[in-house]
């Protein structure tokens, strides 16, 4: 299958993380090459998104080399003012060689400045189009992914590769990449004009490069472990963030928010050591190659006052050498901002491709296939679940401490069940049995680790995820709405092409969402986090809905009535079993009065079906059951009215 966005070579071709030190960051370049080899490959891997700017790009660095070229013909200028005009009018009244000298110099410095606007204008605008449509590749990818990999990565890593790493690596491309070029042109040029006018004091300075190289090639290294780090704590923080702001109730009602205070400000004082371990390391390398540069200027001018002496360099020269100096002295000081920027566009670009790496194992097949006539039967065969591995221990990200290596265990051993076509199953286990993994494995949250599991004859894992989620629909007992319109919420998973509004009925009259109609805008009304806020019961209501609304041939609900009173869980159980006559639903029950929804009953038991039968057989025969049966009706705050069963 091709590749879906640029930028992402095949999948499945994420690099091996599981194997890198922590001390050297992982990129998608091999970690043999030399340091700068490895930073020109990882930042190579843009290319298919920078590809439709290069134009641009090229003309905004042809802009920035003529501006350089326009400063660097300055110093000509005035070598030629020097050594003739300013000579020849000592002691004469025409001035007019002088005047052409200043023109020239005006003009070049207006030629500059218009290079210098007219690089800013070309560059701007597809600096921002790679940032939007990486930062697009990355939204789509995310969709794309797996619960699994949503459970492993904590939201503010997301957040920082999405937002602060694309920003940087967009400022790097719209100012250090083209600068870095352009100062290593200047100084190309310059140190070469320098040694055409000065011989061996320009030979002298570019001598002066080989310390500079040196110190270049020690920061580099130790500066990309650095701004790694830090780039990670800053991720690591916004998680933080992202987890007090959404936990404040709990914070709040167990009095811990001082608590929550402590650990951050301890991982926000982490990040400002890095931060300023990190600008001490940049400070030191500025100050070599400044004053590295600088001194060796001051020999150079030391040495050309004595040959200007002795006649072997002429004043106009001189002055020329060191005009050049100047205009050279101010990219190679940059260099090192340049050089720190390019390191941290490479830890950027890392973390981007870290996720963006990460293959999709819940995928659509080569060939897809499709059930035919469906009908909604669904067939667990031999299933078998594992959760995946936490992540790799050397994620950055990661805490140290915590224990990488967890067993793996297995979930769901071996589970055999069929569940009939319009039949609505329920499945009742002891809290942590795995009722919530099984249901998840049929709309593909999860794949299965062994065995199968079909709808209507075909294995799930043949479909396309999207046949897969015409036929199934769900709804969980922590409902998430969206900051939409109660509207496009409920609609959100209906049929294209039919009637909204007559599904919209349908479902709110099912699940019992009725007062929707009486918020201020009615069914236009925003919800969810930017919009009103709503009751859990009511959530879970317009979250049964929109399974409903989806016209499903298998709904599978997750204890989607916990939070509804005992009266509107009967009229909406009512309203199920009228309407969903033709629809397969499996649902997990936390309580008894959920049970009463089903025309049969699975129990989950050490990752089997232990047993399958109607609530009273299952009351009569099963000893777990039994058991089970009587916590729920404990758990259920003293709830324990008759279960209910029709067979
Ligand atoms: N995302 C996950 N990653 C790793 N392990 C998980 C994950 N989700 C659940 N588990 C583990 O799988 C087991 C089954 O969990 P599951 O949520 O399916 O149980 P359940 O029967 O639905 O529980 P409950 O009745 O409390 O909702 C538990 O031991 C749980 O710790």
């Amino acid at each position: 299958m091709p590749s879906d966005h640029p930028g992402r070579g095949r999948r499945g071709s994420a690099p091996d993380q599981s194997h890198s030190d922590q001390s050297e960051p992982r990129s998608g370049a091999p970690s043999t090459l030399p340091p700068s080899a490895a930073v020109v490959a990882t930042l190579a891997r843009l290319y298919p998104f920078f590809r439709p700017a290069i134009p641009r790009f090229v003309a905004g660095m042809l802009c920035a080399l003529g501006a350089s070229l326009a400063a660097l013909a300055i110093p000509q200028v005035i070598r030629w003012a020097v050594d003739n005009p300013l000579l020849d009018s000592v002691g004469s009244a025409d001035r007019s060689g002088v005047w052409l000298a200043v023109a020239l110099v005006l003009g070049l410095g207006v030629l500059e400045a218009a290079f210098i606007a007219l690089r800013r204008a070309f560059i701007l605008i597809p600096g921002t189009r790679v940032e939007a449509s990486m930062r697009l590749a990355l939204f789509r990818h995310l969709q794309d992914l797996p619960v699994a990999f949503h459970d492993q990565w904590p939201g503010g890593q997301l957040l920082s590769r999405s937002m602060s790493d694309l920003g940087m690596l967009r400022r790097w491309l719209s100012f250090g990449m083209v600068m870095l070029v352009v100062n290593a042109t200047t100084i190309a040029v310059g140190v070469g004009l320098m040694i055409y006018l000065g011989g061996w004091l320009g030979i002298a300075y570019l001598a002066s490069a080989v310390p500079v190289m040196y110190f270049s090639y020690r920061f580099s290294s130790r500066f990309r472990r650095i701004s790694r780090l830090s780039q990670d704590q800053a991720g690591d923080l916004a998680t933080t963030v992202e987890e007090s702001v959404h936990g404040i109730r709990v914070l709040k009602a167990f009095g811990r928010g001082r608590e929550a205070y402590q650990n951050f400000s301890a991982q926000a004082d982490r990040l400002r050591h890095t931060e300023l371990h990190k600008a001490r390391t940049l400070g030191a390398f500025l100050f070599a190659i400044t004053a590295i540069s600088e001194v060796m200027l001051g020999l150079c001018l030391i040495a050309g006052v004595w040959l200007a002496l002795d006649g072997q360099i002429t004043v106009g020269a001189l002055a020329a050498f060191f005009t050049t100096a100047v205009v050279v002295s101010g990219p190679v000081e940059q260099l090192g901002h340049l050089v720190s920027m390019t390191l941290f566009a490479k830890t950027a670009v890392d973390r981007y491709f870290d996720v963006l790496d990460t293959p999709n194992v819940v995928d659509d097949p080569a060939e897809p296939q499709r059930p035919e006539h469906p009908r909604g039967e669904v067939v667990f065969d031999k299933v078998q679940f594992v959760y995946p591995d936490e992540p790799p221990p050397d994620h950055a990200w990661r805490d140290p401490d915590r224990p990488c290596e967890e067993p793996r265990r297995e979930v769901l051993d071996g589970i055999d069940l069929t569940v009939r076509p319009g039949e609505t199953m329920a499945i009742v286990g002891l809290t942590g049995s795995g009722k919530t993994t099984l249901i998840s494995l049929v709309p593909r949250l999860f794949d299965v680790t062994g065995g199968s599991l079909r709808i209507d004859g075909v294995d799930v894992r043949d479909m396309t995820r999207h046949d897969l989620r015409e036929l199934v629909s769900i709804a969980f007992e922590d409902a998430t709405l969206f900051s939409a319109t109660v509207r496009e919420n409920v609609l959100l998973g209906a049929p294209e092409g039919q009637d909204g509004d007559a599904d919209l009925d349908r479902a709110l009259t099912v699940a019992q969402a009725q007062f929707t109609r009486g918020l201020p805008h009615g069914l236009e009304t925003t919800i969810g986090e930017e919009g009103l806020s709503l009751s859990g019961g009511q959530r879970q209501r317009l979250a049964l809905a929109r399974a409903v609304a989806a016209r499903p041939r298998v709904l599978v609900l997750d204890d989607p009535l916990s939070a509804l009173d005992v009266a509107t869980e009967e009229i909406v159980t009512a309203h199920l079993r009228e309407e969903l006559t033709d629809t397969t639903t499996i649902v997990v029950a936390h309580r008894p009065s959920t049970v009463a929804l089903a025309d049969r009953v699975a129990v989950l038991q050490d990752g089997v079906i232990s047993a399958v039968g109607t609530h009273t057989e299952l009351l009569a025969t099963h000893e777990h059951y039994r058991f089970v049966i009587s916590s729920l009706v404990d758990e259920d705050s003293g709830e324990s009215r008759p279960v209910e069963v029709s067979s």
